[in-house]
């Protein structure tokens, strides 16, 4: 048991919040468990990983004797270390045959270990950094969002690594990784933390089962309120019509009395029905998307023995591509192979060689996601270039996309969860009309719901697309037509 992770009675809320991110919360993680922590933007997940790292004040108890490392940290720009340097600060007397054997798990030439970290690919730096957590037996990995920089192949062979691995902690949205591994999962829900045993299919059989109870018992408690509030109102107008009616003395007295019965009966009706309303329980809701969607009227994409050149040679081998109005076509490949040059190159943004033929008609209106913030925009310069009926369109937007409303008054967006920023560019993406959506990993940092809200209302207004995702699940509901693109031998 002395491996374990005992959270007990732990309450933390950072000051500038009105209510607590975690309310007296009792769990117990045992130390071999690859453990998946889930739940939605801003419940709480990375603040849960730093709380047990102790960089964070919080009431109760967390008894740990476990060495926790956290991901992604990366080292030292000024350092110039290779990554076989990197993986020897983590784990100084490991061989070099041990790590050309993790390497080889990882889908990862030995000869990486020789070149410096910081020239090597996203995907790369990942695996490395991830294989140094595991070098040491003693450590206990705290694995925040391993998948943003790994493609769809890249995340299968760090779910086969981390499924050969026991006793860690991984923060992700994309239930298809997830399930690779995990052997347990920790929600964090709008009103309870739980543990459960089994994987991501099983969390979601638990999570409908017990929704659909809520859901029935919410229904009771909502009818005994709406009984309860007609009482109250009855009982009030009761009371004060008796008051008003009499004239007498005798009669101002009786009715004075009454009226305090009846205030009296009115006051225990509102208690009830504010216990009633405590015990309803917070099924997660998604409103509907709005997406307004034209659709283009001609084709917009074709290429022909088509590939994008780099240094004289082709990045890829050359595809054929058609994109007709209604299409929703996605880009795929490994990563490094050219996908975001090649959406580049679409939306005109940049100057490249080419090989082949091509025709781009892009409508006027477009709407551009990137995978990185390109602008230094956030917040409050998005807010700051909007007009009042763009501003209220735009709230609006966040708020369908599950954004409390106490965020919106602080501005500076700084401190807000990786999910929270990256809603506040998708909002700004989906606002407005548009007959072409171009849109480059859309789905990373946001929750298993958004990506759910996001398929349906694709699904429902069928919009014009053209798109990079490393989400399988993603892909594969809304995705008409595909291209893989294949490094040129
Ligand atoms: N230093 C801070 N000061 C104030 N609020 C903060 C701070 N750091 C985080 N928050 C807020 O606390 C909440 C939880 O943040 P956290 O990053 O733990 O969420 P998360 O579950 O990891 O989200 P995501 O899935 O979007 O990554 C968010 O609403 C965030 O805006």
């Amino acid at each position: 048991m002395s491996g374990n992770i005992l959270v007990k009675n732990m309450t933390f809320k950072y000051p500038s919040m009105i209510s607590p991110l975690f309310n007296n919360v009792s769990v117990n993680i045992h130390e071999d468990w690859k453990l998946g922590l889930i739940g939605r933007n801003g419940r709480g997940k990375t603040t849960l990983l730093k709380i047990l790292l102790d960089q964070l004040e919080y009431e109760g108890t967390v008894i740990s004797s476990l060495e926790f490392k956290y991901f992604p940290r990366y080292p030292d720009l000024d350092d110039c270390l290779t990554a076989e340097e990197v993986l020897l600060k983590e784990s100084p007397m490991t061989e070099r045959w041990e790590m050309e054997l993790e390497l080889s798990y990882m889908d990862l030439s030995p000869e990486i270990l020789d070149r410096s970290f910081h020239v090597l690919s996203g995907g790369e730096q990942t695996k490395i950094l991830l294989i140094g957590l595991f070098l040491n037996d003693d450590s206990f990995p705290l694995i925040d969002e391993p998948t943003n920089n790994l493609d769809v192949h890249g995340r299968k062979v760090v779910g086969e690594f981390l499924n050969r691995k026991k006793g860690f902690i991984v923060i992700s949205h994309d239930q298809h990784f997830l399930n690779h591994f995990v052997d347990h999962v920790l929600a964090i829900n709008k009103e309870s933390v739980d543990v459960l045993k089994g994987n991501i299919e099983t969390w979601q059989f638990e999570k409908k089962n017990a929704e659909n109870l809520a859901e029935e018992t919410n229904q009771k408690l909502f009818n005994e309120i709406n009984r309860l509030e007609t009482v109250s109102k009855r009982v009030g107008t009761w009371g004060q019509k008796r008051e008003n009616s009499t004239k007498d003395a005798a009669g101002r007295r009786l009715a004075a009395k009454q009226m305090k019965r009846s205030k009296a009966i009115k006051k225990r009706t509102e208690e009830k029905i504010r216990d009633k309303q405590n015990l309803i329980h917070n099924v997660e809701e998604v409103a509907d998307l709005a997406m307004q969607v034209e659709q283009p009227h001609k084709q917009i994409l074709l290429l022909r023995n088509f590939s994008i050149l780099q240094v004289g040679k082709p990045l890829f081998e050359p595809i054929n591509v058609d994109v007709y109005p209604g299409d929703r076509f996605f880009i795929t490949g490994k990563n490094g192979v050219g996908k975001s040059t090649l959406l580049n190159f679409i939306i005109g943004n940049g100057k490249f060689e080419i090989t082949g033929d091509y025709h781009i008609r892009l409508p006027d209106k477009l709407s551009v996601l990137h995978q990185k913030n390109q602008l230094d925009e956030d917040y409050a310069t998005i807010l700051d270039d909007l007009t009042a009926k763009e501003k209220e369109s735009y709230l609006h937007l966040l708020r369908q996309l599950g954004f409390q409303r106490s965020s919106f008054a602080d501005r500076s967006s700084k401190n807000w969860s990786a999910g929270e920023q990256k809603k506040v560019f998708l909002a700004h993406a989906l606002l407005g009309n548009h007959s072409l959506f171009i849109w480059d990993e859309v789905t990373n940092y946001l929750d298993m719901l958004i990506i759910e809200q996001l398929i349906d209302a694709i699904e429902r207004h069928e919009p014009t697309m053209v798109g990079v995702d490393h989400n399988e699940h993603f892909v594969e509901s809304i995705a008409t037509k595909k291209v893989e693109l294949r490094r040129e031998v």
